[in-house]
C-alpha cells in the first residue's frame, strides 16, 4: 500500500498551481515539493484539485432495496463522481428511524471505505408522517446523526414539523424537507402546465412545492431552528428562499444537477429515465435556479442519486418509479450547466459541492484543501468533452438521464483519507480500498 502520494502541478480552485503532498491520510504540504523517496506521483497538470465532494442527498437503498444499490456500490458510484462524503437518505427498509439502523449504515460505509457515509435519520417513524422518530437516540448514537429527513415524503403535518424543528435545534441538527404538498400532487406524473395537458399526464404544480417551503421557512423563523430545503425546482421556490434569507431566517437550499440542466420537454419521449421527483420543469425555472446558484440564494448542489432497477424504469411512464442516478455525472453536469456558461468558477464549485454541504451536515474538517486537513481530494479534468456512457456508471443501477448526452469534464482521481478510491478514471477494487480503510482506522487508534 502506498502511503505517500505527491500530486504535482494541480490547479487549486482559486486558480493558482501547486503540488500537494499527502501522507498518513492527511495533506502535509502545499507548494513546490520534491518527491519523497518511495512516493507515488500523480501528474495533475491541467487538472483542477477540488476538496473531496460532499453529497448531502444520496439514496444508498441498503437495507432493504439491495437490488438497486448497496452502501458499497453507492460508495463506488460516489468515488467515480469525485465524492468523498455522502449523506444517506432514510427511505430504506427498515426505515432509518432508529439508532440501530443508522449505526448499521454507518458501519457498512466504514467497511466499504470509499467515502465517509453519514446516515440521515427519518423525521417520522416509518416515514408515515404520524409520530416523531427516535431523533434523540439517533443523534446520540455512534452515527451522531445531524440531518433528519423524510425525503421521498413530505413532512406534511405542521405540528409535527414544528416539533421536529424544535427538537433538532437543541443539538444544532437540521431538518431537510422534501417540499411536496401530497394533496396537490396526488397521482402527479410531471410538471403541471401546457405540456402536461398536451401529453395527457397528471400535473405536479409548482405551488405544491412553493407553499410547503413558505410554510416551513415561517415555522423555522418561529422556532429559531435551522431548515434545509431539498431539491428546489421552481422559480417561485427561489423567490420564497430569497425572501426568507433577506428576513434572516436560518434556511439553506439545494438544487440537483438535473434541475440545472434538463427540462420537461424530455418527457415527450415517455422515457422514464426522465421521471423524477420533483419533476423536470420549464426553461424559466432552470434559468432561475442557475441564477440563484450564482447569487448565493441556493447554497449547495446535491445529487439526489436515486437508483432504481430496470424493471421499475423500462415500463410505462405512469407506473415507472421516480428518481435518477446522479453521483457519477454530477461534476460534469455542473461544469456543463454552470462553469462552461461562466455563471460560477471552480472556487464556487468547491463551496457548492464540498464546503457548504459539509457545514450544513455538521461534517467537521471537510471542504478545504489545506495542510493538516484529511486528504479528501478530487482531481478533475475540465478539458474533456464526451458522450456519457453506461460504462461511466459505477453503481448498481443505470437509470441515468445523461446516457448518450454530451457532457464536459471528467473526474480522474479521488482520494479519501489519503488513499485512492478512483485511479486514473477507474474505481479502485473493493478489497484494496477496504484494506486501506482498515489500515487508516488502525493508525487513528494508535496501533
Ligand atoms: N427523487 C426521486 O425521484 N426519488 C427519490 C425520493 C426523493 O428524493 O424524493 C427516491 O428515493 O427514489
Ligand atoms: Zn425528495
Ligand atoms: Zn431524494
Amino acid at each position: 500500500m502506498i502511503d505517500t502520494i505527491l500530486i504535482t502541478g494541480a490547479t487549486l480552485p482559486g486558480g493558482s498551481q501547486s503540488d500537494i503532498l499527502v501522507a498518513g491520510g492527511v495533506i502535509r504540504e502545499l507548494g513546490s515539493i520534491a518527491a519523497p523517496a518511495g512516493s507515488r506521483r500523480i501528474d495533475a497538470a491541467g487538472l483542477v484539485a477540488l476538496p473531496g465532494l460532499v453529497d448531502l442527498h444520496t439514496h444508498l437503498r441498503e437495507p432493504g432495496f439491495e437490488q438497486s444499490e448497496t452502501v458499497l456500490t453507492g460508495s463506488q458510484a460516489a468515488a467515480a463522481g469525485g465524492f468523498t462524503s455522502i449523506f444517506a437518505m432514510a427511505n430504506t427498509l427498515p426505515v432509518a428511524d432508529t439508532a440501530g439502523v443508522v449505526e448499521q449504515v454507518l458501519s457498512l460505509g466504514q467497511q466499504a471505505g470509499y467515502a465517509t457515509v453519514r446516515p440521515i435519520g427519518a423525521v417520522t417513524r416509518g416515514l408515515l408522517g404520524e409520530q416523531l422518530s427516535e431523533i434523540g437516540a439517533m443523534a446520540h448514537s455512534r452515527a451522531a446523526v445531524r440531518v433528519f429527513s423524510d425525503d421521498g415524503k413530505c413532512v406534511h403535518d405542521s405540528l409535527l414539523m414544528r416539533r421536529a424543528l424544535e427538537y433538532v435545534s437543541s443539538f444544532d441538527g437540521v431538518i431537510a424537507q422534501h417540499a411536496q404538498d401530497p394533496r396537490l400532487t396526488e397521482a402527479a406524473q410531471m410538471n403541471e402546465g401546457s405540456l402536461s395537458s398536451e401529453l395527457g399526464l397528471k400535473g405536479w404544480p409548482a405551488v405544491a412545492e412553493e407553499s410547503i417551503i413558505a410554510r416551513d421557512v415561517l415555522l423555522a423563523e418561529h422556532v429559531g431552528a435551522r431548515l434545509h430545503i431539498c431539491h428546489l425546482s421552481t422559480a417561485g421556490s427561489v423567490e420564497v428562499i430569497r425572501w426568507a434569507k433577506a428576513r434572516g431566517i436560518r434556511v439553506t437550499a439545494e438544487a440537483t444537477p438535473h434541475h440545472l440542466l434538463l427540462t420537461e420537454d424530455l418527457v415527450r419521449s415517455y422515457d422514464a429515465r426522465y421521471k423524477v421527483n420533483p419533476p423536470l420543469r420549464r426553461d424559466e425555472d432552470v434559468l432561475a435556479l442557475r441564477a440563484a446558484i450564482a447569487d448565493g440564494t441556493i447554497d449547495i448542489i446535491a445529487t439526489d442519486h436515486a437508483p432504481h432497477p430496470s424493471e421499475s424504469k423500462e415500463c410505462e411512464w405512469d407506473s415507472a418509479a421516480f428518481g435518477m442516478v446522479g453521483l457519477e455525472s454530477a461534476l460534469s453536469v455542473v461544469q456543463t450547466a454552470l462553469v462552461d456558461t461562466n455563471l460560477v468558477g471552480w472556487n464556487d464549485v468547491a463551496r457548492l459541492l464540498s464546503a457548504t454541504p459539509a457545514a450544513i451536515g455538521g461534517l467537521i474538517g471537510a471542504g478545504a484543501i489545506r495542510a493538516g486537513a484529511a486528504a479528501d481530494i478530487t482531481l478533475h479534468d475540465p478539458s474533456t468533452s464526451s458522450v456519457f456512457d453506461v460504462t461511466d456508471l459505477a453503481g448498481k443501477s443505470v437509470n441515468s438521464p445523461y446516457l448518450g448526452r454530451q457532457l464536459s469534464g471528467s473526474v480522474r482521481y479521488t482520494l479519501h483519507n489519503g488513499y485512492l478510491t478512483l485511479d486514473d478514471g477507474l474505481v479502485v477494487p473493493a478489497e484494496v480500498v477496504a484494506a486501506s480503510a482498515r489500515a487508516g482506522s488502525q493508525m487513528e487508534m494508535g496501533e
